[in-house]
């Protein structure tokens, strides 16, 4: 990857900068320390987006900053375009953000005052999604839609759930059944649902802590949704915390401090993104790490979905 380097820090005028690997699991990240201002390099994952989704999050991006929000915002090459194909891999360069991530899957939450940091997270989503109103997208504007279709359709944006082939036959039956269920339900209440650009990756390793302050990162995964799935993305990776109540509590608040939500529906978004991960999963059982986080998510999957369905008008379970 050095030589792709190396000719994107040309191109950004950033030659003879400090750069330091940082990340390599989905898009390869570099830190890059000019003087007194860092910047995020980032060599996209061959495939998953098009120039034209790619230019959309970067106007957004740009935009939101502008109105204040938390994000990385680009910085253009010195020949004005935010994005560029070096050997056949999509480069661009965002704002470094200061803190750290609010923790990982696997280590865990690392702030002192998880409360005080949901009730934050709550605020800066409802004015995310309230900037994000605000804007009007270019006419080129195109990212994907977590629409109905795109989470229980015939291809969802992460893969067949219900097809994983490690399903046991009862969880196979189950998830199926949960498809049908919770198409229902969904079809019956999406006209009436906030819905517009959404994140749809807030877990911890993508919010940024700063004492008190939150900001986002990582926007792979935005496009259109239904703002609940937000709401839902950010919670479900708590679900075991110990404090997942005053969590919850204290996320939703926070978000009602700067905005209405309707969360009537909330459990049912929380089981829609238990079952994204079984299907996403499904591409990378032989990565490393695949089949423990196979387990995990088929788990947690199966309580969600299972006390879900328990719940639900039309539940058969
Ligand atoms: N703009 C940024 N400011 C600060 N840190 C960043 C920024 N972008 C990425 N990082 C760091 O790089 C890591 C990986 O970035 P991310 O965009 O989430 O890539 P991936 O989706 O490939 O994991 C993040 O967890 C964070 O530590
Ligand atoms: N989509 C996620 C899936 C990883 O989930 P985790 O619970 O193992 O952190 C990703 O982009 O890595």
């Amino acid at each position: 990857m050095s030589g792709v380097v190396d000719q994107a820090l040309e191109l950004w005028g950033l030659s003879g900068s400090q750069v330091t690997l940082i990340a390599t699991r989905e898009n390869h990240v570099y830190r890059v320390d000019r003087e007194d201002t860092s910047f995020a390099l980032r060599l996209h994952r061959r495939g998953l987006h098009s120039n034209a989704a790619l230019q959309s999050e970067l106007a957004w991006l740009s935009a939101l900053g502008g109105d204040g929000i938390g994000v990385p915002t680009p910085l253009a090459a010195l020949d004005g375009q935010n994005l560029h194909t070096v050997d056949g891999i999509q480069v661009d360069v965002l704002s470094w953000l200061p803190g750290r991530p609010l923790g990982s899957t696997s280590a865990g939450i690392d702030h002192s005052d998880s409360p005080a940091v949901f009730r934050a997270i709550g605020r800066e989503m409802a004015r995310f999604h309230r900037a994000s109103d605000r804007w009007t997208p270019p006419a080129a504007f195109s990212r994907w839609s977590w629409d109905r279709a795109g989470l229980l359709g015939d291809a969802p944006l992460w893969g067949r759930f219900w097809e994983n082939p490690t399903l046991t036959g009862d969880d196979s039956e189950l998830l199926t059944r949960y498809r049908r269920v919770a198409n229902t339900d969904l079809a019956q209440m999406e006209a009436s649902l906030d819905y517009g650009l959404i994140h749809a990756d807030l877990v911890r390793e993508n919010i940024m802590t700063d004492g008190q302050n939150v900001r986002f990162i990582d926007f792979d995964d935005a496009g259109f949704g239904f703002r609940l799935f937000d709401i839902a993305t950010a919670l479900v990776k708590n679900l075991n915390e110990p404090d997942y109540p005053l969590l919850k509590d204290a996320l939703l608040d926070g978000y009602r401090q700067e905005r209405d939500i309707d969360t009537a529906l909330l459990d049912l978004f929380l089981s829609l993104r238990a079952v994204t991960y079984v299907g996403w999963i499904t591409l990378r059982l032989s990565e490393e790490g695949g089949p423990a986080r196979n387990t995990r998510f088929i788990e947690t999957a199966r309580t969600v979905v299972s006390e879900y369905l328990n719940r639900s008008a039309h539940g058969e379970g």
